[in-house]
């Protein structure tokens, strides 16, 4: 990395959003440090950032709105010019109109500035985006969005164009993800002292490209006093909670997970997060099942025990064991009374469960069962069996998810590109990380077993459902092609591993190690 650029390892910091992100600002300037010298450093890094690359034969193409993301670019095209190198800049409103910091940071480029009109963006090599960050407040207007997709058109005519968004690229939403109208498509996303939701929410995730996120000086301790309660979902949330073994391990330490086991026409989803459960590291693993569908389960498990369950009564004398730390139902257990039945009875143990697939359905047409949920339940829908179960709840998916937990009492999981887990205390986590690749059949069944065979451990919900889902995707993205849901339990247990041996793909984000891209 340049000299000057003081990376920040991202994925340990909590996630803040526009408001959070002003409020840490004038933290900032009340400890003394004021929004010129913040944008002064941001302005420094991002041009540093850019000179990794080689100097381009055309001009960068500094772009600068009218708020004080418009107040780095200018600093950046004078930081730019002041290391030799090319600059252009062009402004979306009158540099006169531009107030404060903006018009501060102005005053320092003593280049000309052209007007931004949609031919704007024609033969550039670099374009640096400082339209818009957190600030966007409504849809571009048709000026703004004229040049942003000037922009992404420059781009996919000429995919070696390097894109720089400061801060986020525009016409993304910093706290939700959403596109407000366009939003320029970056290479590079360069953001200030904690990442931000719209970088991990979908559909403005995959405006993004690789993200950086610099240090300005701001004192990290000043992040606390926000009292953040969203975080990326990475290792550094809960790696250290996992319980390792050692010389002195048993079996029993670890946790002995029961999974419900589906009818015979449908053995293949439970057997699937059976076998994830104890790759990922329970102690046992038992499926329980009707006889009429054990030759299935007894011919096709071997490591996984099988319990014989055939009426209600002797489901509930298994759940009165002690020694079971987890139960999981759902995965083709089928839409049934008798579904209904054994949920209830889990629901009335105290103790950790997961609910996934068909006890979402089951749930959500049961009101009756709903007062028995609690934290140590953990919900993993995806957003049609949510819709299904918490149909009053509306917004974006971290507010639906972070409502669903408080109002129900239980850990959320929204599965998705971007998977959310909340817990009822307010805590969530984004997964921003998760390949396209997990959408096959039966994935769902692996998270659901993985999630279950890390909570059998002595982990808490929030932990062991922030880390399967990072385990799951994780696993998925070791695969380049033909992924099946078999595939994953073994890969992301192999993930697993990694955490300790060689830093993963997602670690890399949190060391001070950095590669620059080409
Ligand atoms: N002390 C600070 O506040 C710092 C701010 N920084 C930069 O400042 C940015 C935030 O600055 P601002 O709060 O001024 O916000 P922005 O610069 O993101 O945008 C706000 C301006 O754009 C206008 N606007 C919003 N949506 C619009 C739309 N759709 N069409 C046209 N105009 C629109 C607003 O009326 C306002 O004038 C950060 O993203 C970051 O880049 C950095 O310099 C670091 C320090
Ligand atoms: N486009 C995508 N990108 C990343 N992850 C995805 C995508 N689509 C689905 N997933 C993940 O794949 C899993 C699918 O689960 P689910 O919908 O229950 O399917 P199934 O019932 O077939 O197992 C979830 O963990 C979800 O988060
Ligand atoms: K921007």
């Amino acid at each position: 990395m340049a000299p000057g650029i003081r990376l920040v390892a991202w994925a340990k910091r909590p996630l803040l959003g526009a408001r959070q992100s002003g409020l840490l600002d004038r933290q900032a300037e009340a400890e003394g440090i004021s929004g010129l010298e913040l944008m002064a450093s941001a302005g420094a890094a991002v041009a540093r950032r850019i000179t990794l690359h080689d100097k381009p034969a055309e001009p960068v193409l500094v772009l600068c709105g009218p708020g004080n993301n418009g107040g780095d670019g200018w600093i950046i095209a004078t930081e730019l010019a002041a290391l030799g190198w090319p600059v252009r800049v062009a402004s979306l409103i009158p540099p006169a109109n531009l107030k404060g910091d903006a018009a501060a940071a102005r005053a320092r480029w003593t280049g000309p500035v052209e007007a931004i009109t949609p031919e704007t963006p024609k033969n550039a090599s670099i374009i640096v985006d400082a339209l818009f960050g957190v600030g966007l407040n409504r849809a571009l207007d048709p000026a703004a969005a004229s040049v942003v997709d000037g922009v992404n058109q420059l781009r996919a005519n000429r995919p070696k164009t390097l894109v720089y968004a400061v801060d986020i690229p525009s016409g993304v939403d910093a706290d939700t993800g959403d596109i407000r109208g366009t939003a320029i498509k970056a290479t590079h996303t360069v953001s200030f002292v904690t990442a931000k939701p719209g970088h991990l929410l979908y559909p403005g995730r995959s405006n993004r490209g690789h993200l950086d996120v610099v240090d300005i000086g701001i004192d990290a301790q000043l992040i606390d006093r926000l009292t953040p309660r969203l975080f990326a979902n990475s290792p550094a949330l809960w790696g250290s909670s996992l319980p390792e073994r050692g010389p002195d391990s048993h079996k029993y330490k670890f946790g002995h997970a029961l999974i419900v086991g589906g009818p015979a026409k449908s053995t293949g989803a439970s057997r699937l997060a059976a076998i994830a459960a104890l790759r990922i590291g329970a102690g046992l693993v038992s499926v329980v099942t009707a006889s009429s569908a054990l030759p299935i389960y007894a011919s096709t498990l071997t490591s996984v025990m099988t319990k014989i369950a055939d009426s209600k009564e002797e489901i509930e004398e298994l759940l009165n064991d002690e020694r079971i730390t987890v139960i999981l139902i759902g995965p083709g257990a089928g839409i049934t009374k008798a579904t209904e039945d054994t949920l209830e009875l889990i629901l009335r143990r105290p103790g950790k469960a997961v609910l996934d697939a068909d006890a979402l359905s089951v749930l959500a047409n049961a009101s009756h069962l709903r007062a028995l949920l609690h934290a140590n339940v953990v919900l993993t829908p995806h957003e049609g069996e949510f819709k299904r179960l918490f149909p009053s709840i509306r917004g974006t998916r971290i507010e639906r998810a972070e409502s669903a937990a408080r109002e129900s009492g239980a850990t959320i999981v929204l599965k998705g590109a971007d998977t959310i887990v909340a817990t009822p205390d307010g805590r969530s986590a984004i997964m921003g990380e998760a390949p396209p690749s997990l959408a096959t059949a039966g994935t769902g069944d692996v998270l659901a077993g993985l999630i279950t065979g890390i909570f059998a451990q002595n982990v808490t919900a929030f932990e062991a459902a922030c880390a399967g889902v990072w385990l799951h995707a994780e696993g998925a993205a070791m695969h380049t092609s033909g992924l099946i849901a078999e595939d994953l339990p073994r890969s992301a247990a192999l993930a697993r591993g990694r955490l300790h041996v060689s830093p993963s793909r997602h670690a890399a984000v949190m060391l001070p190690i950095h590669q620059p891209c080409a």
